[in-house]
């Protein structure tokens, strides 16, 4: 796997964080090393989808970035068929992604698409992930996308969503930070490079409290909300489109 080196250097400094070509070659060490149970949540969220996925619906993949939750899922997918639908705007997240897909068996069950999730077309879903990619929206694209997400699940559909999250309370967010920044020294990132990530990532990640996430989701129309995960600030909320026939 190669390693992420990305805030090793002076010149990655004043740049604002991207999903550039540098950064997908590098992405899988930089998820595992920056991100506190990230297979736990892809775990979760492959059983999770396979328990609510409807034959003849879609599953979307909203940031999909190079694929680790689609090709996990076609592993663990074995003869079930479905059709998924995986979005990103980063060309060369999605290039890394057609290559790992190219030499997996059933890999047209996964449709790629280079695409502003903002703008996309959602329809006839019955499970949504959005892994750690609210968060990178401008402020005010957020509702609106949370909307249609709502809109394009049938009844008894699901949204699956993983958010960086931040406390009114600044003692918590201090806490919740440091702990953060423990977590990423022990897996092997410099003060330096932490301290240059956090620069890079200022108005480019911007996490928002759990309180807003819960009443955004709950204006959209999704009244059963549950917190499945939670490491500190990273938050991982299951959202179920209400089935007034069989009362899911
Ligand atoms: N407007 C947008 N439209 C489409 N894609 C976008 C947009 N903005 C950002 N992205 C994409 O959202 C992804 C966020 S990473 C997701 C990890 C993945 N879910 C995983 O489970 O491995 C999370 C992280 O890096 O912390 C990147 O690939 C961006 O290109
Ligand atoms: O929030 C952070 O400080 C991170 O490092 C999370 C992260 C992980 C991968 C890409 C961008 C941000």
């Amino acid at each position: 796997m190669p390693v992420d080196k990305i805030f090793t250097s002076d010149e990655a400094n004043s740049a604002p964080f991207s999903f550039n070509a540098s950064v997908a070659a590098v992405f899988d060490d930089m998820l595992y090393r920056s991100v506190p149970l990230y297979s736990e949540t892809l775990g979760l969220q492959m059983t999770l989808a396979k328990r609510f996925y409807r034959p003849g619906t879609r599953m979307y993949d909203l940031g999909c970035s190079h694929g680790n939750f689609g090709i996990g899922f076609l592993e663990a997918a074995g003869d079930m068929d479905f059709s998924m639908i995986a979005l990103d705007n980063s060309e060369p997240m999605l290039e890394i992604y057609k290559k790992r897909l190219s030499v997996r068996k059933g890999r047209e069950r996964i449709r790629l698409c280079c695409e502003d999730i903002c703008e996309s077309r959602l329809e006839n879903a019955s499970v949504v992930v959005m892994n750690l990619t609210l968060q990178f929206l401008p402020l005010p694209m957020r509702k609106g996308l949370v909307c249609r997400i709502y809109d394009a699940l049938v009844p008894g559909g699901i949204l699956l969503l993983t958010e960086k999250v931040v406390h009114e309370n600044t003692f918590l967010t201090d806490m919740q930070q440091e702990l953060y920044y423990e977590f990423k020294a022990a897996n092997g990132y410099s003060s330096l490079e932490i301290s240059r990530k956090r620069e890079a990532l200022e108005n480019v990640l911007v996490p928002e409290t759990m309180e807003a996430h819960q009443k955004r989701l709950a204006m959209a129309g999704f009244r059963k909300v549950e917190i499945y995960l939670k490491w500190f600030h990273f938050t991982s909320f299951l959202a179920v489109k209400e089935d007034k026939v069989c009362g899911v």
